[in-house]
C-alpha cells in the first residue's frame, strides 16, 4: 500500500506505511491518504467475528501496512498493546437504552479513546525506528486526551522524544496532571498561552519549517498521522460485527472535535462495513454541525465548554473527507484549504456538501444540554457518562431509526471530568487505582507563549537535556 497527499498527486516514490508513520504530515502540508481503499468481503467480516480485539486490529492495520509491516508482527504488537486494558473485551459494548449502545473506548491506561490507537502507535514507532536505526521527535497538540495517551505510550522509549503542547488552563485538572506528572526524561510538557487551535497551528507551522523538521526529525501523534486513523478503525469493525454486521446495518454517533474518530468510522464504511449513518456531536464549538446544517464552515473563537477535549474549531481531518468528496482532486483540495487558511471560511462545493449529508448527521449540545444528557442517562439507565460521551449518546438517541442499532462512541471515563459529572448527577467517579494518587504527584511543565521561535527553542533544549 502506498500513500499520497491530499494536496498532491501519487508519485513514483510514494511512501509506504512506515514512511508515513514517521513523516506524520506530507511535505506539501497535506494529509496522507491510502492510495486506494482496501475492500473487505462479507465473508471475511464474518470470519473476523471469532477474533480477539488484538487479532482483529492486526488484520485491519495489515491492510494499510502491506509491503511495510507484516501481519504477524502487528499481531504481536497488538496483543501486547491491549493486554493492559482493564476490560477483557478491550472495547466493550453496553446497551444503555433499547438499541442505543455505548462503545466504551476508555479502558486503557489514560482513560480515553486515544489509548486505543496510541498504545499501538508507541509500538509501531519503536519497531520502525529500530529497523531503521533512527530517532524522532514527536510534537503533539492536545486539548487534553491525546497528550496523556501519547505520553503514556511513548514514555521511556529511547528512540522517541516527545513534546506535548496543551492550552494553558483549558484542560480538566485530571487531564493536565495525567500529562505533567510523568517523570520520564524523554517527555516535555508545554502549556501554551492560547487554545487548542493555537497548539495545532504551532505543530503545523513546525512541520512547514523544513530545516527545523529535518533538524529534529519531526514526527506526529495527532490524528493528522494516518497511522492513528488506521488504528482507530478496528473498534468500529468490532462493534458492528458484534451487533450483526455484515448481515445488518448499524449507525454510529461520535462526539467530534478534530474529526479523526468519526473519519475512522467513515473509513470502515469505505472498506465495506455496512454503516448506515454517521452522527456527529458537537459542543458550542459547533463548526462541523453548522457546516452540516447550513454549509457554513467558518471559524469562530474557541469557547471553553464542559467537554474541553472538543473545544476545537479547525477540524484537521475534515481535509481527508473533503479530498474524497472532491473525487480525490488534490489541486481543488489544496486551493480550498489555502483559502480556508487565509480567510477562515471554507467554500465547499454544493455537490460535495450534499454528498456528505447523504451519510452524516450532526447536532450541537450546549453545556446545559450536556449536563441534562448526563443526568438523563444516569437517572434512566444508571449509566454514568462523561460530558463527551453524553453528547455522543444524546446525538445517537436523536438520530435513532427503528431496528438499526445506534452505537455511540464513549470517548472518556467519567473520572476525567469529575466536577462536570458531579454537578450533573451528584456522583463523583473515582479514579482507578493506578491513578489514585494523581493529585499528590509533583507536576513538571514549561509555560511558553505561542511564538514559534519560543517553542522551537524549548524543543531544542529538551533534546539536549536527555
Ligand atoms: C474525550 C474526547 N471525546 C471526543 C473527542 C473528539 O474526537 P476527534 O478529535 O477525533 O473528533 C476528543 C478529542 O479528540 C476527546 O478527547
Ligand atoms: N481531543 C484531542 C485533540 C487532538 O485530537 P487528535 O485526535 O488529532 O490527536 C485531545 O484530546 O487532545
Amino acid at each position: 500500500m502506498r500513500y499520497r497527499s491530499t494536496r498532491g498527486d501519487l508519485t513514483a516514490d510514494a511512501p509506504n506505511f512506515s514512511d508515513i508513520l514517521l513523516a506524520g504530515l506530507a511535505g506539501d502540508g497535506g494529509l496522507y491518504m491510502p492510495e486506494t481503499w482496501p475492500k473487505i468481503s462479507a465473508q471475511t467480516f464474518r470470519d473476523w467475528r471469532a477474533l480477539s480485539y488484538a487479532d482483529l486490529t492486526a488484520e485491519v492495520i495489515s491492510l494499510f501496512s502491506e509491503g511495510a509491516i507484516d501481519r504477524d508482527t502487528l499481531r504481536d504488537m497488538a496483543r501486547d498493546a491491549y493486554a493492559g486494558f482493564d476490560h477483557a473485551a478491550v472495547a466493550p459494548l453496553c446497551e444503555v437504552e433499547q438499541d442505543l449502545f455505548s462503545l466504551e473506548l476508555f479502558h486503557g491506561p489514560t482513560l480515553a479513546f486515544k489509548d486505543m490507537a496510541m498504545q499501538m502507535l508507541g509500538r509501531l514507532f519503536d519497531h520502525v525506528l529500530t529497523q531503521r536505526n533512527q530517532k524522532v521527535t514527536i510534537v503533539g497538540a492536545t486539548s487534553g486526551d491525546t497528550g496523556s495517551a501519547a505520553i503514556e505510550a511513548c514514555r521511556g522509549r529511547e528512540r522517541l522524544s516527545v513534546v506535548i503542547l496543551h492550552p494553558k488552563g483549558r484542560t480538566s485538572e485530571v487531564q493536565r496532571r495525567q500529562m505533567t506528572t510523568v517523570p520520564d526524561d524523554n517527555i516535555l510538557n508545554i502549556a501554551v498561552e492560547g487554545d487548542f487551535d493555537t497548539c495545532q497551528d504551532i505543530v503545523k507551522a513546525l512541520f512547514a519549517d523544513q530545516p527545523f523538521r529535518d533538524e529534529v526529525s519531526l514526527s506526529a501523534v495527532n490524528s493528522i498521522n494516518w497511522a492513528r486513523i488506521a488504528a482507530q478503525i478496528p473498534y468500529y469493525v468490532r462493534a458492528a460485527l458484534a451487533l450483526g454486521a455484515p448481515d445488518r446495518e448499524v449507525s454510529f454517533s461520535v462526539p467530534t472535535g478534530n474529526f479523526g474518530n468519526v473519519l475512522a468510522a467513515w473509513a470502515a464504511r469505505q472498506m465495506g462495513l455496512p454503516i448506515r449513518r454517521l452522527c456527529i456531536g458537537s459542543n458550542r464549538n459547533d463548526i462541523l454541525t453548522r457546516f452540516l446544517l447550513e454549509n457554513d464552515m467558518s471559524v469562530r473563537t474557541v469557547e471553553p465548554s464542559l467537554s474541553p477535549s472538543m473545544d476545537i474549531q479547525v477540524s484537521s481531518n475534515f481535509e481527508r473527507l473533503l479530498f474524497e468528496l472532491l473525487d480525490r482532486n488534490p489541486t481543488r483540495c489544496a486551493a480550498i484549504m489555502k483559502e480556508f487558511r487565509e480567510t477562515g471560511r471554507m467554500a465547499v462545493p454544493h455537490d460535495a456538501w450534499t454528498r456528505m449529508k447523504d451519510v452524516f448527521d450532526g447536532m450541537t449540545l450546549n453545556d446545559e444540554q450536556t449536563s441534562e444528557a448526563m443526568r438523563h442517562f444516569y437517572d434512566e439507565s444508571l449509566y454514568l457518562a462523561d460530558p463527551h460521551t453524553a453528547i455522543g449518546l444524546a446525538v445517537g438517541k436523536r438520530f435513532q431509526e427503528p431496528g438499526i442499532p445506534m452505537i455511540a462512541a464513549a470517548t472518556a471515563h467519567p473520572a476525567k471530568f469529575p466536577d462536570a459529572v458531579f454537578s450533573a448527577t451528584g456522583i463523583r467517579a473515582a479514579l482507578p487505582p493506578h491513578l489514585a494518587d494523581l493529585f499528590e504527584r509533583p507536576e513538571r511543565y514549561d509555560t511558553v507563549s505561542s511564538q514559534i521561535s519560543g517553542i522551537q527553542d524549548a524543543v531544542r533544549a529538551h533534546l539536549k537535556s536527555h
